[in-house]
């Protein structure tokens, strides 16, 4: 008797692996709220990487809503990520600009780094061009190069931290997503021809990018460890939003600014900071804008 009652009270505080989610209507309800602050209705998506906030810039027209006023809505508390979407008009093209990203080193859940993706997926958006900064572990790169990401290595989601992690909603995507054609191969190609059109030379890459959950940069042994397994570069982010936005079936292009060679050799003085990494940003930042504005413009062609 006593086993029984011990069993039917284990039933009742069943633990749910829903505790980071948020169900399908709590996402329509976001949608709501963003559609009553503004009229825009984005058909694209653009997640500003760390300095890389001016993108957001680009925009004609703007609406801003505080990440603070959105329900659900994680905070940014890196610097230089501000917290805030910006609706607005790029090249006659509807976009939604994410001004300060989400990291799971800030503490949040993968599934809640995730949520401006399916927002904006609610919202319309078909095409997202997630940006960061990394460290290049590819000895053939140098500090300011632009790399289209090809590929990505999640380091966290092999060993047990993806973002799809818990009870599928097949009214996102399916249970297990393919990811070998996460980073859509026409996106990339027009990226690249862009990219050499407006005179990107030797400064243009296209490789792998590995995500580490941060905030340590690498020690020399994870950097080269990194390297073996296939990484050019090294970041804190961009695969759980790719992940999401693959899964409910949108388009994808990444692009990664190099801001720094992560060190691989143990006879370095030198260590690597979050302030140079802003400051190559800000650097960078126009050649940045002049490749994302272009690419935006072509896509609005293709449309
Ligand atoms: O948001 P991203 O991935 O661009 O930011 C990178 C990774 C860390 O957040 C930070 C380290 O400086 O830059
Ligand atoms: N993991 C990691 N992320 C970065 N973001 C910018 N630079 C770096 C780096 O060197 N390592």
């Amino acid at each position: 008797m006593d086993a029984l009652d011990g069993m039917s009270s284990r039933k009742t505080t069943r633990p749910t692996c829903e505790q980071f989610r948020h169900s399908f209507e709590e996402y329509d309800h976001i949608v709501n709220v963003l559609r009553a602050s503004t009229g825009h209705r984005p058909s694209l998506a653009i997640i500003c990487g760390s300095g890389l906030g001016g993108l957001a810039d680009l925009l004609t027209d703007t609406d801003s809503i505080e990440y603070d006023d959105i329900p659900f809505f994680p905070i940014s508390t890196v610097h230089g990520h501000v917290g805030r979407l910006v609706f607005g008009m790029l090249n006659e093209v509807s976009v939604v600009c994410m001004q300060g990203r989400f990291h799971f080193y800030e503490g949040w859940a993968m599934q809640n780094i995730a949520i401006p993706v399916r927002v904006f997926k609610l919202l319309g958006v078909q095409t997202i061009i997630v940006t960061n900064a990394s460290g290049a572990v590819n000895p053939d790169y140098k500090v300011g190069d632009i790399m289209l990401i090809k590929d990505h290595i999640n380091l966290p989601g092999m060993i047990g931290a993806n973002p799809l992690m818990g009870l599928n909603d097949a009214r996102w995507g399916p249970r297990f997503p393919a990811l070998s054609l996460a980073y859509d191969r026409q996106l990339l190609q027009l990226a690249r021809k862009v990219a050499l059109g407006i005179g990107f030379g030797e400064d243009l890459r296209e490789g792998v990018y590995m995500m580490v959950s941060g905030p340590t940069f690498e020690t020399v042994a994870e950097a080269r460890a990194g390297r073996i397994l296939g990484a050019d570069c090294m970041g804190m982010s961009t695969a759980p939003e790719v992940i999401v936005a693959k899964h409910c079936g949108m388009r994808v292009l990444g692009i990664s600014l190099i801001t720094n060679i992560i060190i691989q050799q143990y006879d370095r003085d030198d260590e690597p900071n979050h302030q140079e990494v802003l400051m190559i940003g800000q650097q960078r930042a126009a050649n940045m804008q002049l490749l994302v504005a272009e690419v935006v413009k072509q896509i609005g062609h293709q449309a």
